[in-house]
């Protein structure tokens, strides 16, 4: 793979990651967000192919078993997937690839790709994060509970990753990781 094409936003659940990079890739349509493999059931709204790729354990298994992802990890009692031939074919083609995984996934490409560039999103605190989670409505109390507990795992791990951003005031998050995008990852010119 070309270096440095591939970007790792990584983050808490519930601190924005989705919402940050539909703006981003409103302003930057070039830019490619890989579509991953869940066996998470669909929220309402969510599509088939669009936000996930939803499929049954079996199938991720077989997918797993067959390498097809280039990383894995279970999260909140589901598994979550990247596919490894989109990812692939889009890097070749020029494109920046976006992986907005959780921090296994993200501890596995740093060990199979160590040229991607990896960007933590942190919120302004626990307490914020679990209102956003909520205020959100999308989680049972148990799925909301065991995003928590992992949730602060995830903040110590922070350190692990070339940038921290909190994502406090919406457009300041959003203008630091177009800037960072913008210079050390050159996934689009100014
Ligand atoms: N390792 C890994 N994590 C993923 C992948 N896709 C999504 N995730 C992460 O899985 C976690 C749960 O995602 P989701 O159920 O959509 O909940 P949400 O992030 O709270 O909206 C989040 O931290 C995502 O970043 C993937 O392909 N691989
Ligand atoms: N800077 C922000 N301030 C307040 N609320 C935010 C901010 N960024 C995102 N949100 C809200 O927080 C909730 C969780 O965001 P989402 O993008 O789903 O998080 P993630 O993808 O990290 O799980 C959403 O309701 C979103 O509108």
């Amino acid at each position: 793979m070309q270096a440095g094409k591939l970007v790792v936003l990584t983050g808490p659940s519930g601190v924005g990651k989705g919402t940050l990079l539909r703006s981003l890739l409103q302003r930057h349509p070039d830019l490619y967000v890989s579509i991953s493999v869940t066996t998470r059931a669909p929220r309402p709204g969510e599509v088939d192919g669009q936000h996930y790729y939803f499929v049954n354990r079996t199938e991720f298994e077989r997918m797993v078993a067959g390498g097809e992802l280039l990383e894995w990890a279970e999260f909140a009692g589901n598994y979550y997937g990247t596919p490894r031939l989109a990812v692939e074919q889009q890097v070749q083609q020029g494109k920046c690839v976006i992986l907005e995984i959780e921090l296994e996934g993200a501890r596995q490409v740093r060990q199979t790709f160590p040229t991607a560039f990896r960007i933590f999103i942190l919120p302004p605190s626990l307490n914020e994060l679990e209102f956003r989670i909520r205020n959100r409505g999308q989680d049972s109390e148990d799925a909301i509970a065991r995003r928590l507990q992992r949730a602060r795992a995830e903040i110590d791990a922070a350190s692990e990753f070339d940038i921290q951003i909190i994502n406090d005031d919406f457009e300041k998050a959003l203008t630091e990781i177009e800037a960072a995008l913008l210079a050390p990852v050159h996934c689009y010119s100014a």
